[in-house]
């Protein structure tokens, strides 16, 4: 089957994992890995595949302390095939119906008073960095439409990773991340973390401005260089070399310009699984902050739900100890008749409480676009038509 075919095949409960170089579609449940030590977790799946061989696919929690587990499953069945663009474009796009109601969590104005404090709090508490999300929940008179805004979510991104995950409980984690949180094939390691952004513009001119703004903007440069020095730091101890660049470069999204920078390395052990690199960077700066005990404390304090398994990371691991992980964003973690979107941003000293929240209302336009719908419609939190 072609990559077009397995996302046509693609249905709720399957892992699908669709980047710019191959698709991934696997199937039930041959062996599971549940646990919230996620480093005992990691050598448990290293284990289980030595046996088993193939892949485990699935999960981690944005914080697995909090009782979240983390989730592998070794398939019963895995289909790969290359990228799913252009062969894609031969599918339609997927009707999606209108939600019943449409809700803000918390209200917008609360995001921004929640910012205004982070803000404060940076100073009192030492903290360097901190990223705030805020939710949407969206409810639906039937079922939620899972497999069609997975399918339409990889018809508009021929970049990045499109990514759906069984969740405990019978949930579905989809989403659409720009961030490769870690990749290893062979001794050769990527991460390419993100931080810094500004929203796409249909105009022409004004989305050349944002990118240049976004690319000469102080509070920005700082936001990432926090991130990068984390992510060189995590990986460092694991890699004989390790290509940090000076200097961050413009990535796009359909929705999104952002700061990123592609860091490489060699591995200093051959041994060492992607999946371990992955524990050992979670949680970088992208999604929570700096020093990471403090940031995740105020994270606690100020949003007024349970992450979940949003800015967690979603991916696969095999006997050779190869794989990719992209950062759990531009996601939304569906029950049966509902579904929950996120969209977070990174909190500096600079700071404007008003400017984060317009940036998270960009980033749902990730999510809204997938599902057919006009996302300065759901900014508001009421009712979408
Ligand atoms: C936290 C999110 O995105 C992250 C935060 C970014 C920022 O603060 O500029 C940019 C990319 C991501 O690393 C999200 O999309 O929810």
């Amino acid at each position: 089957m072609d990559a077009a075919g397995l996302v046509e095949h693609y249905r709720r409960g399957d892992f699908l994992f669709a980047t710019a170089h191959r698709t991934i579609l696997t199937r039930g449940v041959a062996h599971e890995i549940t646990g919230t030590d996620e480093h005992a977790l990691a050598d448990r799946v290293s284990a289980a595949l030595a046996e088993r061989g193939g892949i485990a696919t699935g999960v981690l929690p944005y914080d697995a302390a909090s009782g979240t587990p983390a989730r592998l499953v070794v398939p019963q069945t895995t289909h790969t095939a290359g990228p799913a663009h252009p062969d894609v474009g031969r599918l339609t796009r997927e009707h999606v119906g209108v939600p019943a109601a449409v809700r803000a969590v918390p209200e917008p104005p609360n995001h921004v008073g929640a910012v205004r404090t982070a803000v404060t709090e940076l100073a009192v508490r030492d903290l360097r960095k901190v990223v705030l999300a805020r939710a949407l929940d969206v409810e639906f008179a039937d079922e939620a439409p899972v497999a069609a805004i997975v399918r339409n979510l990889v018809l508009d991104h021929r970049h990045g990773h499109v990514y759906a995950a069984d969740l405990p409980g019978g949930r579905t984690l989809l989403g659409a991340s720009p961030e490769l949180l870690v990749s290893r094939r062979g001794g050769r390691v990527v991460a390419h973390p993100l931080a810094g952004s500004m929203p796409r513009s249909a105009d022409a001119a004004t989305d050349t401005a944002n990118a240049e703004a976004l690319l000469g903007s102080k509070k920005d440069l700082i936001e990432h260089t926090i991130l990068t020095e984390a992510v060189a730091e995590a990986l460092g101890p694991f890699c004989r070399t390790l290509d940090v660049p000076a200097e961050p470069a413009l990535e796009r999204t359909p929705a999104m310009w952002h700061l990123g920078t592609r860091i490489i390395g060699e591995l200093a052990d051959p041994a060492t699984t992607a999946l371990q690199l992955a524990s050992a960077l979670h949680p970088t700066p992208a999604i929570c902050g700096t020093p990471v005990a403090s940031a995740r404390q105020l994270i606690g304090e100020l949003e007024p739900f349970d992450r979940g398994y949003y800015a967690g990371a979603t991916g696969w691991v095999d006997s050779e100890g190869d794989g990719e992980w992209a950062v759990s964003i531009r996601c939304a973690d569906a029950g049966a008749a509902s579904l929950r979107m996120y969209a977070g941003g990174g909190i500096v000293a600079d700071s404007d409480p008003q400017a984060e929240l317009a940036e998270t209302s960009a980033k749902f336009a990730t999510l809204a676009h997938a599902m057919g719908l006009d996302p300065d419609a759901l900014q508001h939190g009421s009712r979408p038509r």
